[in-house]
């Protein structure tokens, strides 16, 4: 996959030279490029923002500078990217939404700054490649490079061969529209607090079933609103967990 990320903080984006990201693009599963967006300036100032038409508080990022910026890394001539704008405004993003993006072979984020981009900048990307614009949540940063951060690391871990045992990815939360169940490890009593019984059975099945209880009772307890979502998909040993 090859990822190009356009910032003017393109240190903020430091991290993704870390650990398992940072392997997978030594391994050259990851080919990822961040690039300043005041590359794509002419003036002496490197200016990349002015004052909202139709007045208002701070800036907004000039169009003609991520023109070119999308120009240089979305050509004409190259199959089309995807272009990821991280935003308050975006669509939520989610596991199902990282899985999505996995599976495709070029994605762009624009990580916007200030009061946001000039919104004729993905109108005009519209025109000639996929645009999401994807929120983290219902909250305000001070731009989209730390949701960048967030979305490749949920992206990255379910590339091939990124992690080490890709049965992780079976069990986690929300891989089958639950919340995963609580873990546990050795010593079995530590400070007055037990290990359950059954994990130290042996009993892979009866193990299996506790998990899966487990699972449904947090997910009731914590996510109503995907235990809703499963509706019919919970069978009568489900529902006599609850
Ligand atoms: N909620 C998100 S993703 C965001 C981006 C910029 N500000 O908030």
């Amino acid at each position: 996959m090859r990822v190009d990320v356009v910032s003017i903080f393109p240190e903020y984006l430091a991290p993704l030279d870390l650990s398992l990201i940072g392997r997978a693009r030594a391994r050259g599963v990851l080919r990822l490029a961040v690039h300043d967006l005041r590359t794509w300036t002419h003036d002496v100032h490197r200016t990349v923002d002015d004052t909202p038409y139709g007045g208002g508080p701070g800036m907004v990022m000039r169009p003609e500078p991520w023109g070119e910026a999308l120009d240089a890394l979305a050509p004409a001539d190259a199959a089309p990217p995807r272009l990821l704008v991280p935003s308050p405004a975006g669509a939520p993003f989610s596991q199902a939404m990282a899985h999505e993006l996995a599976a495709e072979e070029h994605l762009l984020f624009a990580c916007g700054r200030y009061e946001g981009i000039d919104q004729r900048v993905l109108e005009h990307a519209a025109t000639r490649m996929p645009v999401t614009e994807v929120s983290l949540g219902d909250y305000v940063l001070f731009g989209g490079e730390v949701a960048v951060l967030v979305i490749l690391e949920a992206v990255t871990r379910l590339l091939p061969g990124v992690l080490g045992n890709a049965g992780s990815l079976d069990e986690e939360s929300h891989a089958h529209g639950l919340l995963e169940a609580p873990v546990y490890t050795k010593p079995p009593s530590w400070r007055g607090h037990e290990v359950p019984e059954i994990l130290r059975s042996g009993d892979h099945g009866r193990i299996a079933r506790w998990r899966r209880d487990e699972a449904l009772r947090r997910t009731a307890a914590r996510r109503p609103d995907m235990l809703a979502a499963l509706g019919e998909d919970l069978d009568k040993k489900d529902r006599a967990a609850l």
